[in-house]
């Protein structure tokens, strides 16, 4: 049997990031920047009040208090996007909103709540200070100026800013594009009836959503029996639109899992037993003259989502061009005995309680309980040689947490 690790190696090697690619900023939305993105204007664009209130020369205002206020004519209105009063003669004031323009001649903003809020003539029973509440132009960022260096991740915030500078377009490694395909002619889809000996498909969902959740965006194909000709013929209708392929099923020992067949047939694909328990049947390697990578995972769904957590999240993540490529891996304190097969590297579902540093196995060991599987938040990770953890040993978790 293979080694998890040479496995992982071996996989690895076949990966590459993709190649950057010009997309709309929503598109590139979970993304890697490829480029140093430079601000082609200043921010604020131009002096621009922080409240809502009045623009006022200070010598207008000096002095002003709730006994002796200030009294000056409102000579106009700016709202915010109105840039039609340009300037304030002396002994005059506008009411301004905020984000709204400042006119020349205005030295401070004062805030409506520190006058009696006038329409035609204004009281005034605060001074501001000289440049108080205008925010300058070029205060925040500069023409010229890097906003976000290649490397960053954009996530919302970082959407944000590229917004804010104007940026619609900008060059990243794109999301992967997964399909995922389920094999087995036992299976139904979502919304039929499942007749005798039927079940309906949940490896393609539940890893469509582990690749979204890893990065990619993912295609969801649904259902292929266990047939050749029709595993065929999906696949080669799929590649065009994928740089990654998922199967699930058909890779073990049975007389009908006609996968390893078929993409003999198509590619360079490799089918291994790998020392890991659960997810042992695995195949790798590409196919179409694209060389796309295309994994089959075991048909068993805790089998397949441990393979997906150990070989193909990071291969996404390779893909996206983003690190760490791997789930966290920390060490705490076991609350339960179990007992684990010798030579094998052993997944074990836990809880994991961060604050106590301690884990505790959830449900059992076998590879249909994907309910015990959904109650986990992360794998106890046991080592080949181990074969019985004792309660309060430490041990290697591995943590589902988004990340
Ligand atoms: N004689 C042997 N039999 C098996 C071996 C072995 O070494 N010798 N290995 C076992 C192990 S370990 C695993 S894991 C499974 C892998 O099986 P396959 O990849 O061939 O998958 P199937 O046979 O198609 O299905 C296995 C199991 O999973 C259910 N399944 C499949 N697809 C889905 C789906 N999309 N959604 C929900 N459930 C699914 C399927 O009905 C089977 O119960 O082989 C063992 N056998
Ligand atoms: O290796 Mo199978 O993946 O144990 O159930
Ligand atoms: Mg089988």
């Amino acid at each position: 049997m293979k080694s998890v690790d040479n496995h992982l190696a071996e996989v690895l090697a076949d990966i590459e990031p993709l190649a950057p690619m010009d997309l709309q900023l929503l598109d590139a939305h979970g993304c890697l920047l490829t480029e140093d993105v430079a601000a082609d204007r200043d921010l604020p664009a131009f002096d621009n009040s922080a409240m809502d209130g009045y623009a006022v020369r200070l010598p207008d205002v000096t002095g002003a208090s709730e006994e002796f206020p200030a009294l000056l004519p409102v000579v106009g209105d700016i709202m915010a996007g109105s840039a039609q009063i340009e300037r304030i003669n002396p002994g005059t004031c506008v009411r301004i909103m905020t984000g709204a323009p400042v006119p020349a001649g205005a030295d401070a903003i004062v805030p409506v709540e520190w006058t009696d809020g006038g329409i035609t003539q204004v009281r005034i029973h605060r001074a501001p200070a000289e440049g108080q509440f205008i925010r300058r132009r070029g205060t925040h960022i500069r023409a010229g100026e890097v906003v976000l260096r290649a490397g960053t991740w954009l996530g919302a915030t970082q959407i944000g800013v590229l917004a804010a500078i104007g940026r619609d377009r900008v060059k990243v490694r794109p999301k992967p594009r997964v399909v995922v395909v389920s094999t087995g002619s036992e299976l139904v889809e979502l919304g039929r009836e499942a007749g005798p000996g039927q079940i309906h498909d949940s490896n393609s969902f539940m890893l469509a959503a582990a690749a979204v959740e890893a990065g990619a965006v993912a295609y969801r194909v649904g259902i292929v029996p266990d047939d050749a000709e029709q595993l065929l013929s999906t696949l080669e209708d799929q590649l065009g639109r994928a740089d990654l392929v998922i199967t699930s099923g058909g890779v073990s020992q049975g007389a009908y899992d006609t996968v390893k067949e078929t993409l003999s047939r198509l590619g360079t694909v490799g089918f291994d037993r790998v020392a890991m328990n659960p997810g042992m049947p695995q195949g790798f390697g590409t196919i179409g003259t694209e060389a796309v990578p295309i994994f089959t995972l075991p048909g068993n769904p805790v089998s397949a989502y441990v393979s997906f957590e150990v070989f193909v999240r990071p291969a996404i993540r390779r893909m996206l061009g983003v690190e760490p490529l791997h789930r966290p891996v920390v060490q705490a304190r076991c609350l339960q005995a179990f007992s684990s097969p010798e030579g094998k590297r052993q997944y074990v579902r836990g809880w994991y309680d961060a604050e106590a540093e301690t884990v505790r196995p959830v449900g059992g060991h076998a590879s249909h309980l994907i309910g015990d599987l959904a109650q986990a938040n992360a794998f106890i990770v046991v080592p080949e040689e181990v074969t019985e953890v004792k309660r309060d040993d430490v041990v290697d978790v591995m943590l589902l947490e988004r990340t």
